[in-house]
């Protein structure tokens, strides 16, 4: 196990498969296949049946920057369980570290536009957010189903689209080498054209959760 809700890039390179984005502003990889197609079903059915509006920290006034549903999913669930088993195999992050896993649902022309993942340094929501857990440290994302038109994750700064695609794990380190954030991981989950897209969100981060 590695400390303080840390990945890393040998930890994670270290399973077959996981390849890096080959560029030195991003700590950025991913996992074809991570999880099966049967367990991605799993998830999707307690998505489909437990969802709300989808929120954001340091509201920035417009409302369509987050379409999506979200679910909280229950990590007594045996198939959230599985997944956390999974996480924790491939990521060497102690799981008192990870926010409870999140399903997110996007229909056709919903979007969550370019944002980062950790809270901004000085931001009002801060203090809110971080002052117990601390800053996010990772981003763990999989996609649970191919989406007909639409859906893929960009990250503008380094030039990186990701399709979406059944049990296909894509992961990035939020900061720095030197521990500050890392702006370069802005990123665009995109509108929907057609079909329904279905993520798994787990979020680390630099102190226990432990709400
Ligand atoms: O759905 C996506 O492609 C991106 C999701 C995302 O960035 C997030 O939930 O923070
Ligand atoms: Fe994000």
């Amino acid at each position: 196990m590695l400390e303080n809700g840390e990945s890393s890039a040998t930890r994670l390179l270290s399973t077959n498969g996981v390849q890096q984005v080959p560029n030195p502003k991003i700590e950025l990889f991913q996992l074809r296949g991570f999880l099966e197609p049967e367990l991605c079903a799993e998830l999707i059915a307690l998505i489909e049946a437990n969802r709300r509006p989808s929120t954001i920290a340091d509201a920035n006034g417009d409302a369509y920057f987050r379409t999506s549903e979200t679910c909280d999913l229950d990590p007594a669930n045996p198939s959230v369980r599985e997944l956390e088993a999974r996480l924790v195999a491939l990521n060497g992050i102690d799981p008192a570290f990870g926010e409870p896993c999140q399903g997110q649902r996007y229909d056709v022309g919903q979007e969550f536009k370019p944002h980062t993942d950790y809270f901004a340094p000085g931001g009002e929501d801060y203090v809110k957010y971080c002052s117990v857990a601390g800053q996010r440290s990772w981003t763990f994302m999989i996609y649970l189903n191919e989406v007909e038109a639409g859906g893929a994750t960009r990250f503008k700064v380094v030039g990186k689209t990701f399709q979406p695609e059944t049990g296909k794990l894509v992961c990035w380190n939020n900061r720095r080498p030197d521990g500050s954030v890392n702006p370069n991981t802005l990123h665009h989950g995109m509108k929907v054209r057609k079909g329904i897209k279905y993520v798994i969100t787990k979020w680390y981060r630099e102190k226990e959760w432990g709400w």
